[in-house]
């Protein structure tokens, strides 16, 4: 055993290899000292001297440990027990059935079901990337291509959309150390790597065709890079999945521009689908929104948030949706009463295209598209567009139904090899077989009761042996009654045994019964697999339907609760928000109440809003609940405030925050300026920057005016919309430039504390309040005092800086006046050079040398 784990191993030497023992998985050497480790299981060992280090886990639990594992970075390769046929039966050798990757997890049960988990393959050559992501459990394949001379920042951007678990790429971009430091820092996937020829043109073509066709491919064999991304995923995907990837029958190829660009720190500073404070979803936008019924709904609000939509009219084809689900109330409590019962058919479809569904799930399957007839009738009383595009896609699927209703058992067990998976009625060679083996004895008693009868031979009996099978037995006084069909087996002392035909054909029933029973209960259930197999086409459009019905629900549902209003959307580049609330803080506030703030931006007169205030006063949140109200009108959904006319925007930026990257070997300060020129370089007029506190990351003077040459730079050069939060009070005075305009957030001042009013107004903040912040957070009384006395010292030491300044200006003057006093005394010396010379006497050389004297010091 321990051989074939070795040889196992020397294949798969990156891997954790699971080996399967009975009923458990067992490691061994090294794999199990990490399993011991990582998963926190007892090391033992495998031999009296401890050669063989082990760890085992049970087979029935082994997908929490796998999960474990693979959350943790590690690969997985899974070894089942499997008879060798050269070898004497009973010997069994051990087969490499499954290769688990963080990428290619498909059936872990304890995956989050909101997320999708795709395998990404990046293909690099020069600046140009191709990216290609699968997802195994839904049968999604996207592709896209990055060609820009600033990749990196968009490759980041379309990795923290995908999220990854693992990334697959070629050889050379992994070589590429900073790119590398940039993924590894901003990220936490496994990176796996092949070599560059492993990404190859026309081997990547064929590999498309052979999974996709022709038809679907015309356009993306254009893309070169694309193309390469794909063929080596698809090929890493078929090195490590012994399933079969026919759910995966679409390819898809899509352009960055049709979503609005979100960047890697706006995603993290909104805290869209995570949040910034532990990772985790409550406390995000997803949170607030998602009300949904399905899981497979779940994952499609998560896309919806994570890529707002710029094409106005299906932005509005959304919102109209959900209007109409928003004003009626019994039609959305009734459609979401149904979704309430449905099973995430998007994985099951996927499942089942692997060939890996069992009995519960066709059960599963069955009791979901039991209720779509329902939802069709529900969807049938709607007006709006997509709502009737919803109608009119939603397959019913009755003869599903039919199929799976009248085949499969109501109470199947997990495995396909028990029986009991089809229903009666339903084969009726199955129903022989299945009364057979029941009901053998009875039938038997049955027999002899009908043969006494028919014969007279009271004394008749039917019995068996292992040699002869079932007989009749019948004495030899009786044996001139025994009829003619009977066929004489076997002479008895005092008696003769026969059979009939009837009774061979039921003996062999009854005997091979509960053999052939599995056997032919299997067969017909992969006929029905077969058969759902045919219509996954079907399933996997009524899924998709399903999934938008539930996320319009839902947005209906959260605007309903949260009092959300329908944004109006424009393409006039203005932003008005009337009472606008940030919806995550709303929520989560427990003593206060919310106050509502306004907001009014453009792209000439009001396009800079610099905000001053106190810390705690409640800026970042008025700036993240612009960001947020657009980003949630991108999506089609309502949003927190009396009115709302949002002009489309085509990407949201952000500098939130000083957030130390020290890992990548960057400063907090150098984070901040990468994020700032990231803004500069790539928003454009159509854009929303957030900007708060641009520049505090270094000295006063030199924060100040960076944060001031990016104001001018945004207004002269990029124009966009902006929000500036700042605590340099200086440059308020920017606002006498055009589409500059100050705001503040007031406080009231109550003796020596503050009370924050939460509401922005025009004009610009004349303190800071910062000690008042730190005595409300509860910092000593001695701190507070002390940081007084200094923050007096230091006005007062800028009062006397003043009059420094002043009596410098009046030393100015008597310095101008002290220069003219040496001048005199210069020229005094001068005079008395001239004055000891003798003009008759002095050699030419002599004079020139005076002459440079004079020069000396008159200069
Ligand atoms: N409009 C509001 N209504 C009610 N509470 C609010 C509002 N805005 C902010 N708050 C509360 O005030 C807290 C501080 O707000 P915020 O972080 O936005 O202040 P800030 O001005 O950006 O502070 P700093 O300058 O220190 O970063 C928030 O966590 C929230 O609890």
């Amino acid at each position: 055993m321990i051989k074939q784990y070795r040889e196992i191993k020397e294949k798969y030497k990156d891997y954790i290899v699971f080996f399967r023992l009975g009923d458990f998985y067992e490691m061994f050497f090294e794999d199990a000292h990490i399993a011991a480790k990582e998963l926190e299981i007892a090391l033992t060992s495998r031999d009296p001297e401890n050669r063989v280090p082990m760890a085992g886990v049970p087979y029935h639990a082994a997908d929490q440990y796998i999960y474990k594992l693979i959350s943790k970075g590690y690969k997985v390769v899974i070894c089942e027990q499997v008879e060798d046929p050269k070898k004497a039966k009973g010997i069994v050798k051990r087969e490499v059935v499954k290769i688990i990757t963080p990428g290619t997890i498909t059936e872990i049960n304890a995956l989050d079901e909101k997320k999708n988990n795709y395998l990404v393959c990046i293909y690099r050559e020069k600046h140009n990337f191709g990216i290609a992501a699968a997802d195994l459990m839904t049968g999604e394949f996207v592709t896209t291509e990055i060609q820009s001379p600033y990749p990196y920042q968009e490759l980041l951007d379309e990795l923290s959309k995908l999220e990854p678990p693992e990334c697959l790429v070629n050889i050379s971009f992994y070589n590429d150390e900073a790119l590398q430091k940039i993924l590894k820092t901003n990220f936490n996937f496994l990176l796996t790597t092949r070599e560059d020829d492993y990404f190859n043109l026309e081997s990547a073509k064929e590999l498309l065709l052979s999974q996709f066709g022709e038809e679907q491919l015309a356009d993306i064999f254009k893309k070169t890079y694309s193309v390469i991304a794909s063929g080596a995923c698809l090929n890493y995907l078929r090195e490590t999945q012994k399933l079969t990837l026919n759910h995966i029958n679409s390819i898809k190829y899509y352009e960055r521009n049709e979503y609005m660009v979100l960047d890697i720190s706006c995603r993290k500073n909104l805290e869209l689908t995570e949040s910034l404070a532990d990772g985790k979803r409550y406390g995000t936008l997803f949170w607030v929104l998602d009300k949904t019924e399905t899981s497979m709904g779940g994952r499609t609000l998560r896309k919806w948030i994570e890529q707002p939509l710029i094409d106005i009219i299906k932005i509005k084809e959304r919102q109209d949706a959900v209007e109409e689900l928003y004003n009626d109330y019994f039609l959305r409590q009734e459609l979401k009463e149904q979704l309430k019962n449905l099973y995430d058919l998007e994985r099951l479809t996927g499942k089942l295209v692997c060939g890996n569904v069992n009995a519960r799930d066709l059960l599963a399957i069955k009791n979901t598209v039991k209720y779509f007839p329902k939802i069709k009738e529900l969807l049938a009383r709607c007006r709006t567009k997509l709502l009737v595009t919803l109608h009119n896609d939603l397959d019913p699927l009755n003869d599903v139904y039919e199929i799976l209703e009248n085949s499969i058992n109501e109470d199947p067990p997990l495995s396909l090899k028990e029986g009991g998976l089809i229903k009666d009625g339903f084969n009726a060679d199955i129903d022989k077989l299945r009364k057979a083996a029941t009901e053998g004895k009875s039938w038997i008693a049955e027999l002899e009761r009908k043969e006494r009868e028919r014969t007279g031979i009271k004394s008749l009996k039917v019995g068996y042996n292992k040699v002869f099978g079932y007989y009749i037995e019948v004495t030899k006084a009786n044996l001139p009654l025994v009829p003619k069909d009977y066929i004489r087996k076997q002479t008895l002392a005092n008696g003769e045994r026969f059979v009939t035909e009837e009774l061979k054909e039921y003996e062999s029933l009854i005997l091979g019964a509960e053999e052939k029973l599995l056997e032919l209960e299997y067969e017909v259930f992969c006929q029905i697999r077969e058969k759902l197999i045919a219509e996954i086409p079907r399933l996997k459009k009524s899924s998709q339907v399903i999934s938008v019905l539930d996320v319009l629900l839902s947005l209906a549902e959260v605007a309903a609760c949260n009092n959300y209003v329908k944004p109006e959307l424009t393409l006039n580049d203005e932003i008005h928000i009337v009472e606008g609330r940030h919806p995550v803080v709303e929520l989560t506030l427990k003593d206060e109440m919310f106050i509502p703030n306004d907001t009014h931006i453009d792209c000439k007169d009001s396009m800079i809003s610099i905000i001053t205030g106190p810390n705690m006063a409640g800026k970042s949140t008025y700036m993240r609940q612009v960001a947020l109200i657009v980003l949630m009108a991108h999506i089609g959904s309502f949003v927190p405030a009396k009115s709302a006319q949002i002009g489309i925007v085509d990407r949201i930026f952000t500098r939130i925050g000083a957030s130390d990257n020290l890992a990548s070997g960057q400063s907090t300060f150098m984070v901040e300026m990468v994020e700032v020129a990231n803004i500069l370089k790539n928003a454009t007029s159509k854009s929303l920057l957030i900007l708060d506190e641009i520049g505090r990351g270094t000295s006063t003077y030199d924060g100040l005016s960076i944060a001031w040459a990016v104001i001018e730079y945004i207004n002269k050069h990029i124009r966009a919309k902006t929000l500036f939060a700042t605590h340099y009070h200086e440059i308020t005075q920017l606002k006498k430039l055009k589409g500059v305009k100050n705001f503040k957030v007031l406080v009231k001042e109550r003796g020596e504390d503050i009370i924050f009013l939460r509401k922005i107004v025009d004009g610009e903040a004349d303190k800071s309040y910062g000690i008042q912040v730190a005595k409300l957070a509860g910092l000593p009384k001695s701190v507070i005092l002390r940081a007084q006395q200094i923050l007096e010292e230091l006005e007062q030491h800028d009062k006397s800086n003043i009059q420094t300044e002043q009596i410098a200006a009046a030393e100015d003057v008597a310095s101008s006046e002290t220069q003219l006093n040496i001048e005199s005394i210069k020229n005094e010396q001068v005079i008395r050079l001239i004055k000891d010379l003798d003009i008759n006497t002095i050699t030419p050389l002599e004079a020139l040398n005076l002459l440079y004297s004079i020069k000396q010091k008159l200069i």
